[in-house]
C-alpha cells in the first residue's frame, strides 16, 4: 500500500493514520470537521490535502451511526481501490450498504480491538493498536486484493488479524465489550451523589472497573443501538447473578446460621465463577493468558523515577511485563507496581533493593 485515505480522524482514524505514515504510506486525512483533520496533520498523522486521485485504500473511522453513508459516498466518487471501515459494530453497517444496492466486492468491515475512553485526535498514538486483535469480516464476494489492502493496513499497526463473520463478531463484541461498558457505567453511577469522604478513598480496583465509563455517550449510544439484542440477552444474565448475590447477602444478614451458610455458598459461587472467568481473559499481546508476580515499588512523584526503575530492572536483565500507578491521594508519591515473571522476582527485587528503592507487599 503507497496511498491510504483516513475519513473521520478522531481517535482510531488518527491512531491508524500515524502507524500507516510511520511506515511510509503517504495517508490524506478528512473528517467533516476539518480542524480535526488540521490537528491529525499537525501531529504528523499524514496530510490533510485531498489526493490527486483515487488511493490505495480509503479507511472509513467516522461514528457508527455515519459509517454506510460515508463509505456509499467515498465509494461513489471512486476514491479508493479498497474500502474499509473500523467501526465498533459489524453487522448493521454491512446490511445498510446493502440496501443502498452498493457493489461491496471492494469493502471489509473491520474492527480493531483496542480503543480508549478519550475521543479526537489528540489522544491517538501511532502503538494503539500493537498486540491487539484486529477483525476482519470479509463475505466469498470481498475482492482477494481488498483483503490484502486491509491485512497491510492491520501488519502496519502491528496488529493481530483474526477474521469472524459480521453477526458472529457483534455476538462477541456484545460480551466482550458493551455489556461490561454498561456495568462499568452502573457501577460509576453510583459515585455521582456520594459522598466525597467515601469518592477519596478510591483505589485501583474501583479505577479498573471504572476507567471506560468515561468514554463519550454519544458514540456508546451509537454502538449500542446497532448491537441491543445482544447485550439486552447477556445484561439481564447479569441482573440474575446481581438478584442472587443479593438474596445471599441478605442471607448473611440473618441470625439463622443455616441460612448464613446458604448466603456464604451464593456468594462464593459467584467469586468463584469471576475467577474462572478472569481467567480466561488473553494476556498481553492476545497470546494465552500468563501468570505474573507484582512487585511494589513507592516512588516520589517527579519526573523520572518510572524511567530510573525501568533502567534498574533492565541492568538486572529483567523484562517488565505490565506496569500500574497507583497514586495516593493527597501525597506527592505513588506506588509502582511492576509485573514480571515469577522466577525473575527474587532478581528484581534484589537489585532495586540495591539501588536503594523502598519495595512494598
Ligand atoms: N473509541 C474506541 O475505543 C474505538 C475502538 C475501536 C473502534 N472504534 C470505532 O472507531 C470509529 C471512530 O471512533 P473514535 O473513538 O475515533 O471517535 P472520535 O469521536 O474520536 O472520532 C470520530 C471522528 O469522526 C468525525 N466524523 C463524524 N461524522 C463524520 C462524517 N460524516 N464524515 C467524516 N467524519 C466524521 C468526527 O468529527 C470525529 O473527528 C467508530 O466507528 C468507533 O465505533 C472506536
Ligand atoms: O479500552 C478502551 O478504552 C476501549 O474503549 C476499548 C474497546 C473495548 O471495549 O475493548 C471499546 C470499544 C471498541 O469498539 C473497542 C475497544
Amino acid at each position: 500500500m503507497r496511498t491510504a485515505l483516513v475519513i473521520g480522524t478522531g481517535l482510531i482514524g488518527t491512531s491508524a493514520a500515524l502507524a500507516l505514515t510511520q511506515r511510509g504510506v503517504v495517508v490524506h486525512l478528512v473528517d467533516h470537521d476539518p480542524e480535526q483533520a488540521r490537528t491529525a496533520a499537525a501531529l504528523g498523522a499524514g496530510t490533510d490535502g485531498a489526493p490527486e486521485g483515487p488511493v490505495d485504500l480509503a479507511i472509513v473511522a467516522a461514528p457508527p451511526a455515519h459509517v454506510a453513508a460515508v463509505l456509499a459516498d467515498a465509494m461513489r466518487r471512486g476514491a479508493a481501490r479498497g474500502y474499509v471501515d473500523v467501526a465498533s459494530v459489524k453487522g448493521g453497517p454491512r446490511r445498510e450498504l446493502e440496501a443502498l444496492g452498493l457493489d461491496l466486492t471492494s469493502y471489509l468491515g473491520s474492527h480493531p480491538m483496542s480503543g480508549r475512553e478519550k475521543s479526537g485526535p489528540l489522544a491517538a498514538t501511532g502503538d494503539l493498536f500493537e498486540g491487539r486483535p484486529w477483525v476482519l469480516t470479509p463475505t466469498r464476494d470481498t475482492d482477494t486484493e481488498v483483503l490484502n489492502l486491509a491485512l497491510e493496513l492491520v501488519s502496519h499497526c502491528r496488529a493481530v488479524p483474526v477474521v469472524m463473520d459480521a453477526d458472529a463478531h457483534d455476538r462477541a463484541v456484545a460480551l466482550v465489550s458493551h455489556m461490561p461498558h454498561l456495568v462499568s457505567s452502573m457501577v460509576a453511577a453510583r459515585l455521582e451523589h456520594a459522598e466525597e469522604a467515601a469518592v477519596r478513598l478510591c483505589g485501583q480496583g474501583i479505577r479498573d472497573v471504572t476507567r471506560i465509563a468515561a468514554s463519550d455517550p454519544r458514540m456508546w449510544i451509537d454502538i449500542l443501538s446497532a448491537n441491543p439484542g445482544p447485550v439486552a440477552d447477556l445484561l439481564s444474565d447479569v441482573a440474575a447473578d446481581l438478584t442472587e448475590t443479593v438474596e445471599a447477602l441478605r442471607s448473611l444478614q440473618s441470625s439463622d446460621e443455616a441460612k448464613r451458610r446458604d448466603g456464604t455458598a451464593g456468594v462464593e459461587d459467584l467469586l468463584r465463577r469471576g475467577n474462572a472467568g478472569q481467567v480466561r481473559v488473553p494476556g498481553k499481546h492476545g497470546s494465552a493468558p500468563r501468570v505474573y508476580e507484582t512487585v511494589a515499588v513507592l516512588i516520589d512523584d517527579q519526573p523520572g523515577q518510572l524511567a530510573r526503575i525501568f533502567a534498574d530492572a533492565g541492568q538486572a536483565g529483567v523484562n517488565i511485563e505490565d506496569v500500574r500507578i497507583e497514586h495516593a491521594t493527597g501525597q506527592q508519591a505513588g506506588l509502582v507496581q511492576l509485573m514480571v515473571e515469577p522466577r525473575a522476582v527474587p532478581v528484581l527485587t534484589a537489585a532495586l533493593r540495591e539501588r536503594g528503592w523502598a519495595l512494598r507487599q
